[in-house]
């Protein structure tokens, strides 16, 4: 049996399904991102694998242990499953160093401090100790609030989408400090996020979710060759609908350029991107207008140009 089971799990609000029968099995430390649209039911799995919200249908089970929703526990919530959001709230009278260790309360004194200690030197936090919440930059703040969860050691912790107040710099730095702490501490982990670059940084396990369903589950080489939706396909590039075709796409990248064939078009914006020129060309059949790789940045705005792909290259894809 594996360490965290997500067994048949839904969720209705009144008349609308947030979530729809979900099913997902973690092996203890597995990471997983799972990747969603606004809307498409990931904070609800979320709260309701953390016992924080009652579901309609369906179990979690952890090591074994059915978790109980606010329904039948009188505390709602277990110190073995951590939720992170983006609106954590700190003690705002509590410097830096009583916030982590509010958690630990009841622990011995010793290990109280070592824990606080240890995390905030794993977080780069030790030069704020003293400081209160508010005199801290959002991303400082964001890291105790994740001392904070981590301080009673969580055999998962959920996160939901909590580095959206971080610019991408501080943000990447934060998921490459995280990832490294919680494959020490063998934590297992949902990541939550609409955002595929983020996913990716944590973990090139992902899980896809559309309007309260799973659409795929896979690595990233397999999801990107392989989509099986339009919605899928597009978190990795835009894709360009062939005319003519039912439901068949293929990838700016996938698309050779050159001076004589059969599906002609003309340059009509370019932008300079780090490892080629991506440029939108009309094409002449239908003037739809497609996105395309120029990765020896040859080709200007108004050049007319042939566009080539490799039949295996096609994407057909439902909506
Ligand atoms: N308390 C509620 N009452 C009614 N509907 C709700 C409630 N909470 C969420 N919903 C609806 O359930 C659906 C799923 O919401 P949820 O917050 O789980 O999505 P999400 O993927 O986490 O979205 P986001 O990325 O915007 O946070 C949405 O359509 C939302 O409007």
């Amino acid at each position: 049996m594996s360490f965290l089971s997500i067994r048949h799990l839904s969720k209705s609000y009144d008349a609308q399904v947030a979530l729809h029968d979900f099913s997902l099995e973690l092996e203890k430390g597995e990471f997983i991102s799972i990747v969603g649209e606004s809307g498409s039911g990931k904070s609800t799995l979320l709260r309701m694998v953390a016992g924080l919200m009652t579901q309609s249908t369906g179990e979690v089970v952890l090591d074994g242990t059915v978790i109980q929703n606010p329904a039948q526990k009188l505390v709602p919530g277990y110190d073995q499953i951590k939720l992170i959001h983006q609106d954590y709230q700190l003690f705002p009278n509590s410097t830096v160093e009583e916030n982590i260790s509010r958690p630990l309360i009841q622990y011995d004194a010793d290990y109280r401090a070592y824990r606080v200690n240890l995390l905030m030197r794993q977080l780069g936090l030790e030069n704020y100790k003293d400081r209160l919440p508010r005199q801290l930059s959002g991303g400082q703040q964001q890291k105790v609030a994740i001392a904070q969860a981590l301080a009673v050691e969580p055999e998962v912790l959920l996160l939901d989408e909590p580095f959206s107040h971080l610019d991408s710099i501080q943000k990447q730095r934060l998921i490459f400090e995280l990832k490294e702490i919680l494959t020490e501490m063998g934590t297992t982990v949902i990541f939550v996020t609409h955002d595929l670059d983020d996913a990716l940084r944590l973990t090139d396990s992902l899980l896809i979710v559309q309007k309260g369903k799973m659409v795929q589950r896979g690595n990233s080489r397999a999801l990107c060759e392989h989509p099986k939706t339009r919605y899928v396909a597009r978190l990795f590039s835009s894709i360009n609908l062939i005319p003519d075709r039912f439901n068949s796409y293929v990838r700016p990248s996938d698309i050779r350029l050159r001076t004589k064939g059969e599906l002609m078009g003309h340059v009509v914006d370019q932008r300079f991107l780090v490892h080629y020129n991506s440029l939108q060309i009309r094409l002449r059949e239908g003037g739809h207008i497609w996105e395309v790789d120029d990765p020896a940045r040859k080709y200007q705005i108004g050049d007319r140009v042939y566009l080539h792909f490799d039949e295996e290259k096609v994407l057909v894809l439902k909506s």
